[in-house]
């Protein structure tokens, strides 16, 4: 994975060693999750059963287990990224304020190259204490280090799965994080990949870090690399120590090793139960966790072992404490960059993505562009001719719902897809969630204004609407924020449920709007206690905005054109006949308005819930 030049230092310019003692503790640590989704059960069943330990700083520890054991729980507890549904006291000492976590999937954004990946992360976590050459240093240092200097121009998407895990790295490193988490870093790699993998590991360790990660099923090799091994087994702690101790710690439990057989391997079939049930016995010896007998043996035996295996790596002198420090946590939430600034990033990060992502683009572009001159030509000039006012109602109508299903189905399929990296890099503390929110408005405002005003202008002039510009605005400013509120609405779904709901959900959610537009049956035709209903329904505020702009405002009579008899010679009787005559433009706009910020408002509460509290 990593080049074989890897220089020791990872970073020349991050401290050897930190000021403060870096160490993770927990002690305690129960979790439990729901046993059954039946409706009336209330039944939970525990998958952590009051583990406790201790990880240092200048270490690499790896929690190990078979599936199911509760690695990547107790790892998500640690790192602060599951807040709920656990007891116990977790305690990030020294470096709780800078912490990164690395998830098993690689959450990059695949249309950006290395390069622009490494600035924005640099601009985000670096802020204003550092100026562009440092910067640029920086990410220079961190690209030559992970060997990543050849593929800055590649886009994160082509990378290869051992190049991505490295960027994953890379750009949280940006930051020089004291604590570092991985959820199963190797997954996927080969067995070379792995070997690099994890030396890079132990590089980032010997800076002093603490650096903790989830393994499946390491080789003999790796795991001899690591200093610290923690194992659990159907959610107890069954060993706690250095991979050297192993064997002495079994022998105790007379479970010895074959010769030739990977210890790790071993270790795992034991707590398969294929040697007997020696779970409760060794839980017992290593109390849980709690016991630092078989970690105290580290400094010796496992520096001599570092050395043969990863080549002359300085060892850093492990930070020991052998009792556990007050434990009281939390996860502050400060970014380095303002707030000014994380929004500018990131508009513009979005701004890049939209532009290379040509098809999506493009295609709602041209997807306005084309049925808009498809209206144009079957409603070809209809809109001064008295004779064909109900037709021409009729463009107005398919218009709005146009304009509000294309806009909506954009945003419900883009952002729950957007929403595992935005939840990996807000919890890194790269940005606040209403910078995001601001940013991905801005960002994508332009994109949406263009395809309704390309639609909009399409419309207007090719149907025959009034040659006015005034009426024009209207009727193109009308078909902007129908768009936008239709958007909301779509982020809204987008941020409450996942994609395939949100496919299903998201156009289901118009409906009943439909329903009471007054297109079908009109407000006075319906039953009163539904009358409300029409007043509140959003798509007939647009639908009104629309007609009032070519209709409304003492427009002229109409002349007669495809008919001998026209009964709408008026635009006023035609108002009336649709219940519209008392309503002016800017009621529906200003309804419109006010509804859109309050589903902006909406979203972003639940925006938060899912990314902040949901957890
Ligand atoms: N929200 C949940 N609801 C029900 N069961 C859960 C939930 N989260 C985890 N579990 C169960 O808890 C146990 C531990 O899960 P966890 O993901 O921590 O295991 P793991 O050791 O990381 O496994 P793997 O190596 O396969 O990823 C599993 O049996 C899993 O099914």
């Amino acid at each position: 994975m990593v080049g074989n030049n890897l220089p020791l230092e990872i970073l020349k310019d991050s401290p050897r060693q930190f000021n403060e003692p870096v160490q993770v503790s927990f002690k305690d640590v129960t979790c439990s999750v729901k046993a059954s989704y039946t409706f009336f059960s209330r039944e939970r069943k525990e998958i952590l059963h009051g583990v406790s330990g201790h990880f240092r700083g200048g270490e690499l520890t790896a929690i190990m287990g078979p599936s199911g054991a509760g690695k990547s729980t107790l790892l998500n507890i640690l790192a602060g990224f599951k807040k709920k549904g656990y007891m116990g006291d977790v305690c990030v000492e020294g470096g709780s304020d800078r912490k990164c976590y690395i998830m098993q999937e690689e959450s990059l954004h695949p249309l950006l190259t290395v390069r622009e990946a490494m600035n924005i992360a640099a601009s985000l976590k670096l802020g204003s204490s550092v100026n562009t050459k440092q910067r640029v240093h920086r990410v220079n240092e961190i690209l030559d280090s992970l060997g990543l200097s050849a593929h800055a121009m590649t886009l994160s998407g082509h990378l290869s799965g051992g190049q991505k895990k490295r960027l994953g790295i890379a750009l949280e490193l940006i930051d020089n994080p004291k604590v570092m988490f991985f959820d199963e870093p190797t997954s996927g790699l080969d067995s070379s990949t792995t070997k690099q993998c994890v030396k890079l590991l132990k590089d980032l360790s010997r800076e002093g870090r603490a650096v903790i990660c989830t393994l499946h099923q390491p080789s003999a090799t790796i795991f001899k690399v690591i200093d610290q091994v923690y194992c659990l087994a159907s959610g107890w702690c069954i060993y706690n120590g250095a991979p050297s101790g192993l064997n002495t710690f079994l022998g105790e439990h007379g479970l010895c090793c074959p010769q030739y057989h990977n210890p790790a391997d071993f270790l795992l079939e034991i707590c398969c139960g294929e040697y007997g049930d020696h779970i409760p016995a060794m839980s017992e010896a290593c109390n849980n966790g709690k016991s630092e007998d078989w970690v105290k043996i580290i400094a010796s035996s496992s520096e001599n072992i570092n050395s043969s295996q990863m080549g002359n790596v300085q060892v850093t002198t492990p930070v020991h404490a052998p009792d556990l420090p007050p434990l009281e946590c939390f996860h502050k939430q400060t970014y380095p960059a303002s707030f000014v600034k994380q929004v500018m990033v990131l508009v513009q990060r979005i701004g890049i993505q939209l532009i290379r992502d040509h098809f999506l683009m493009h295609s709602r572009l041209m997807i306005h562009a084309v049925i808009g001159v498809l209206i144009g030509i079957f409603f070809f000039d209809i809109g001064c001719d008295a004779g064909m006012v109900f037709s021409n109602y009729n463009v107005l109508f398919f218009s709005v719902l146009f304009l509000a299903f294309s806009a909506l189905q954009s945003m419900a399929i883009a952002f729950p897809l957007e929403m595992p990296i935005i939840r990996k890099e807000h919890f890194n503390c790269w940005y606040s969630i209403k910078a995001y929110y601001l940013a991905n408005t801005i960002a994508d405002l332009p994109i949406q204004v263009s395809c309704a005003v390309i639609y909009c202008t399409i419309v207007y002039w090719m149907s025959g609407q009034p040659p006015e510009w005034t009426r024009f605005f209207m009727f193109t400013f009308m078909g902007i924020i129908t768009s936008l509120l239709a958007q909301s609405i779509g982020y809204l779904v987008g941020a409450s449920m996942k994609v395939m709901n949100g496919v299903m959900l998201g156009p289901l959610s118009i409906t009943p709007w439909v329903l009471f537009s007054g297109f079908f049956l009109q407000a006075r035709d319906s039953p009163d206690w539904a009358r409300w209903l029409y007043t509140i329904s959003w798509l007939r505020r647009c639908i009104e905005g629309l007609v009032a702009s070519v209709y409304g405002y003492k427009r002229q009579r109409l002349p007669c054109i495809s008919e001998d008899y026209c009964h709408f010679v008026s635009p006023l009787k035609f108002l009336k006949e649709l219940d519209m005559a008392d309503q002016s433009f800017g009621f529906n706009v200003a309804f419109v308005l006010i509804f859109y910020i309050f589903l902006k408002v909406c979203t972003y509460y639940i925006l938060i819930y899912q990314l902040r509290l949901k957890r």
